[in-house]
């Protein structure tokens, strides 16, 4: 296995792009059952997974409750083994290895959580230091490596602090710096965010996106928010219930969404889902004097209120804004405009032309009075 080694040195710079195929870790035909305990029938947690993380990749796999993600991450470092199927981390199959061979694996695999799992009684630095003084590494060596790591992260100045005196992001950037103090290459994110505000929660991201552009790191990421997908990753993987439902790449999926737990996740930002006061008096047969809702998606930067004024203007279209919500998917802008437009067939016909001219999406709702 070709692991890197705790002393090996920092590499910096822009990996270039892995070859097809070319996964760091490899889920195939994977299942997961826990079996029966105290009473309770045995629980399939995931079943027939395939999943590649390309190699210098950022691979979200989002969730609910209960989907399975922790166990899917438990499996990378072995900390769960696979009831059927293989998972391939760096190219050893880990389904069978022993334990000691799987902490070479964990070495090379670093994990950041929810709850951060610092050390209380350890200054930041110490925390930092801590995988490397297991590993048997040098003072001299662990100094060399520590200071670099709490510079990247930015907590310089914070090195001699103890958790309780810092804030969740502060925290959460020494779990990072202390994840990647064994030089691994691959990064697990167990919700890493999840425990933080969404100010904080975009600058630990965008420090995850830094770190996997400039060192070359694998990144994967599980969460139950879209919007942390939207932000960091390129690839996603939808689980419902044990299974992945949908995968693919984030833009294609998030705005082109195929299943139903796909379009939970989006909710308002997609437009999938409606506005309450909408979505109770939508109706699929129009009545006299009522108007027909539609929802029109589009990808890519575009000007709403001239596409609107211009439906207006060309064909005298009567144009109702009924909601509209614009966003960012994987640095590209996404959004949708549900419109109220007047419920006469030749007026509509003109109005999903007029849309499909200018490369938009169309999708009759239906009716509301
Ligand atoms: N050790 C175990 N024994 C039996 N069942 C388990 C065990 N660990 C997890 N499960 C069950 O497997 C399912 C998936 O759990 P898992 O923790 O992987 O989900 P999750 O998507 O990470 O959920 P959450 O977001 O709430 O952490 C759940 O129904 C859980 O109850």
């Amino acid at each position: 296995m070709n692991m890197l080694s705790p002393t090996a040195p920092l590499e910096r710079g822009v990996t270039p792009s892995p070859p097809p195929g070319d996964a760091l870790v490899r889920f195939e035909g994977v299942r997961k059952v826990y079996p029966p305990r105290a009473g309770n029938a045995s629980f399939v947690a995931l079943d027939h997974i395939d999943l590649s993380v390309a190699r210098g990749s950022v691979l979200g796999v989002i969730g609910r409750s209960g989907a399975g993600k922790s166990t899917l991450i438990r499996l990378v470092n072995g900390l769960e083994k696979a009831s059927a199927g293989r998972v391939i981390v760096d190219g050893a199959d880990i389904t069978g290895m022993s334990e000691r061979d799987l902490r070479g694996v964990r070495r090379a695999i670093g994990m950041v959580f929810q709850h951060f799992n610092l050390l209380s009684s350890r200054t930041a630095y110490d925390n930092v230091a801590l995988p490397l003084e297991i590993a048997g590494v040098a003072a001299a060596d662990i100094r060399r490596r520590v200071e670099p790591l709490l510079e990247l992260v930015g907590l310089a100045d914070k090195r001699d602090r103890y958790p309780a005196e810092l804030s969740g992001g502060q925290k959460q950037r020494v779990g990072i710096a202390r994840a990647l103090a064994t030089r691994p290459k691959a990064l697990l994110s167990d919700e890493a965010t999840s425990a933080l505000d969404p100010e904080t929660t975009r600058s630990i991201l965008d420090l995850l996106g830094s770190i996997n552009t400039e060192l070359g790191l694998t990144i994967l990421l599980i969460t139950h928010e879209m919007s942390v997908v939207a932000r960091i990753a390129r690839q996603v993987a939808v689980l419902d219930a044990g299974r992945i439902v949908e995968q693919g790449d984030v833009y294609d999926v998030f705005t082109r969404p195929q299943h139903a737990t796909t379009r939970s996740f989006l909710g308002a930002v997609s437009g999938q889902k409606l506005p309450g006061w909408l979505a109770g008096r939508l109706r699929a047969e129009a009545r006299p004097g009522d108007q027909t809702v539609v929802r029109v998606v589009f990808r890519g930067p575009i000007a709403t209120d001239a596409l609107v004024s211009g439906l207006v203007k060309t064909h005298g279209v009567d144009v109702n804004i009924l909601s509209g919500a614009v966003d960012e998917v994987a640095g590209r802008p996404f959004g949708a405009l549900v419109l109220g437009l007047p419920a006469d067939p030749a007026t509509l016909t003109l109005a999903l032309a007029w849309f499909a001219g200018h490369g938009l999406d169309a999708e009759v709702l239906g009716h509301v009075g």
